[in-house]
Formats: C-alpha cells, sequence, structure tokens
C-alpha cells in the first residue's frame, strides 16, 4: 500500500538541532528538506549586495519580490541559490547572521517567503520536513507532525561554539538570546510553538536520541497512533 505524503514541522529557537535533526530525520525516512531560515538569509544577504539600508524597513518591503530564491530539498546536498548564484557559504557569514532577524520582521518579506515555503512543500511528493521559526503556526498549520524544539541558552552557545573556532562562548549566548529575541517579538509570524506542536528538549540530549525521538513520532503519526 501506498504511503501518503507526511509533512513535519520542526521549529524552535536558535542553535537547539533543528537543521541537524530535520536532515537526518528526512534522509532516514526517505523524505524531502527545507531549511527555511536559509531562505531568510538568502534575501538577507541579497538586501545586503544591493545596498539596501536594513534599518528601512519601507526600503526592504518596496525590494521584497526582486531576488529569484531557489531551494534544493534533497537531505543530503541542500542547496540555496539567489539570482541563480549558489549562495550557501554567504548566508551563513556573522553580517548576514546579524541582520536577518531585521529583514524577516518586514510583513512583505515573510508574504513573499510564505508562498515560496508552500509552494515547495505542496510539490514535495514523498512528504517533506520544514524547519523554521513559524512553520507549525503559520506556513504549514495543518503539517501532519508538529515539534518545537527547546534547550537551554547554555547547551546551545556550547554547541555554537564546538562550530566557532576560538569564540568566546559568553558572547556567542548573548548573540543566541538577542536573535531569539528579535524572532519572538516581530509583530509578524513571530518564533512560537503551536498549540498543538510536542515540545522536546534537546539540552541533555544527543543529537542522535533526538532524531530517534523525532523518528518515533513521524513513524507514529504514519500508524495512525
Ligand atoms: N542534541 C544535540 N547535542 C549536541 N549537539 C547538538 C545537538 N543538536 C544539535 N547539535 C549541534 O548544535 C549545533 C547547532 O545545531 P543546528 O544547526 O542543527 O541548530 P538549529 O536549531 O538549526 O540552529 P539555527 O536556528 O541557528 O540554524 C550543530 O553543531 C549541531 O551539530
Ligand atoms: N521560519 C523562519 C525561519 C527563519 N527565520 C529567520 O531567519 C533567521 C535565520 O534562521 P536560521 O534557522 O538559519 O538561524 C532567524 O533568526 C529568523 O530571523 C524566520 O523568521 N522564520
Amino acid at each position: 500500500m501506498e504511503r501518503a505524503a507526511v509533512i513535519v514541522a520542526i521549529d524552535g529557537p536558535s542553535g537547539t538541532g533543528k537543521s541537524s535533526t530535520s536532515k537526518a530525520v528526512a534522509t532516514q525516512l526517505g523524505l524531502s528538506y527545507l531549511d527555511t531560515g536559509a531562505q531568510y538569509r538568502a534575501i538577507t544577504w541579497w538586501m545586503v549586495n544591493n545596498g539596501i539600508d536594513i534599518d528601512d524597513p519601507s526600503a526592504i518591503a518596496a525590494v521584497a519580490g526582486k531576488a529569484e530564491i531557489v531551494s534544493g530539498t534533497d537531505p543530503s546536498a541542500p542547496s540555496i541559490t539567489v539570482d541563480g548564484t549558489d549562495v550557501a557559504g554567504p548566508i551563513r557569514t556573522q553580517e548576514v547572521t546579524s541582520k536577518v532577524s531585521a529583514v524577516s520582521a518586514v510583513p512583505e518579506v515573510r508574504t513573499r517567503i510564505t508562498e515560496l515555503q508552500r509552494s515547495i512543500a505542496a510539490g514535495a511528493e514523498n512528504g517533506i520536513v520544514v524547519e523554521g521559526r513559524d512553520i507549525g503556526t503559520t506556513v504549514l498549520p495543518d503539517a501532519d507532525l508538529k515539534i518545537f524544539l527547546t534547550a537551554s541558552s547554555e547547551a546551545r552557545a556550547a554547541r555554537r561554539n564546538g562550530e566557532l573556532k576560538g569564540a568566546d562562548v559568553n558572547a556567542t549566548r548573548e548573540a543566541l538570546l538577542k536573535r531569539d529575541a528579535a524572532d519572538s517579538s516581530r509583530k509578524t509570524s513571530p518564533l512560537a510553538k503551536a498549540d498543538d506542536a510536542v515540545e522536546v528538549d534537546t539540552s541533555d540530549l544527543t543529537l542522535q536520541q533526538v532524531i530517534e525521538c523525532v523518528v518515533t513520532l513521524v513513524e507514529e503519526k504514519r500508524a495512525g497512533k
């Protein structure tokens, strides 16, 4: 019997393990994968590259539809291009990270990127894991399974410092908290747990344990439990 395409929404603050978990779960279950943070980073990269004033929401809104953003959804090789240019590296710079919350707070940007996300999810024939901040609440409110990952700010900063060689863990923690505060307090579609999401605190779990937990939840959902 053919399985219906399952849609899984994974949200949570920065550094809780959304990307690592989503990619592994999608790979294990043969699903597509969409990193929506990469899309907001890509449009931010375009704004910076085109000299748009990030402190002026109306300037951002006026050009919100200009960049052509294409996301590849293979979990073993996720990709992202802007107007045909591979931006997978440039969107991870400190400059983009420090500006992305201001760009993603602009309603015109969110409308544009949300449409893109919905059309990608609708086209995923075998199902998809979509990760971000507002997937369960706004982008895909009818997702089959919603997960909200959390972790202490200490655990998240320590994880990020494992990637950033020589960084000060307190500065990393402050930067994470600042971005979370901006993402949670914006008016349009803030970072939030959907009422029907399953919350998983990953502070004391290994990545493998989190992956196993989410795979089990998807399998249970598919089995109709
Ligand atoms: N449970 C875990 N235990 C230890 N390390 C973890 C765990 N989950 C993720 N990590 C590590 O923490 C770092 C951040 O994980 P990841 O990028 O998946 O988080 P994220 O929620 O997607 O972050 P962001 O929202 O900032 O993109 C990575 O180096 C990852 O390997
Ligand atoms: N659904 C989403 C996803 C992301 N954002 C914004 O993008 C930033 C970068 O996200 P990462 O997951 O790559 O760290 C994030 O801080 C948000 O500002 C969003 O608004 N909605």
